[in-house]
């Protein structure tokens, strides 16, 4: 099984997740009016509670502008209540391809062969809160 680690694939390009869908915000870091630095330090992190208003509650354009940036989505989909506490989402999150998958997104025709997330979303981070199966 191919399983990359969020952080990885988040040293090769910027990814950041918000509200359990991956972005590549590669062609936003400078255009980015709350500065590239907000950004740049939420490479590879959960970037939602401050998306939402944890530093900066952001306009509807800016949900729309976010939501063209997906490249994958974490299946089981965000965390949230105690889970949370125990284990931080950062080092609990997986990337397998497509084919590897028995759920809703599973589908052979996303396949890439390259085992990468891709920016048509050939594969998508899994998110496993049970721990033993990884
Ligand atoms: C990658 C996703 C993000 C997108 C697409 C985005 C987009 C935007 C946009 C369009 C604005 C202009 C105001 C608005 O329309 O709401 C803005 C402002 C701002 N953003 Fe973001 N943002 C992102 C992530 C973040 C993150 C992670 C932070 C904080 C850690 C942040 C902090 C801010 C701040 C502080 C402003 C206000 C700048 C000012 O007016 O002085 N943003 N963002």
């Amino acid at each position: 099984m191919v399983c990359l680690a969020v952080q990885e694939q988040a040293q090769k390009r910027p990814l950041i997740l918000v509200s359990g869908f991956i972005h590549d915000v590669s062609d936003f870091l400078e255009e980015h009016p709350g500065g590239r630095h907000l950004l740049v330090k939420m490479i590879g992190k959960d970037a939602t509670t401050a998306f939402f208003g944890g530093v900066y509650d952001h306009s509807n354009a800016a949900h729309n502008l976010l939501a063209m940036k997906r490249v994958g989505v974490l299946h089981g989909g965000h965390p949230h209540g105690l889970d949370e506490k125990l284990i931080p989402p950062s080092q609990r999150l997986k990337i397998a391809r497509y084919n590897e998958l028995s759920s809703p997104y599973a589908s052979s025709a996303w396949s890439d062969g390259e085992g990468m997330l891709g920016v048509s979303g050939e594969l998508v981070v899994v998110q496993d809160w049970s721990l033993d199966v990884w």
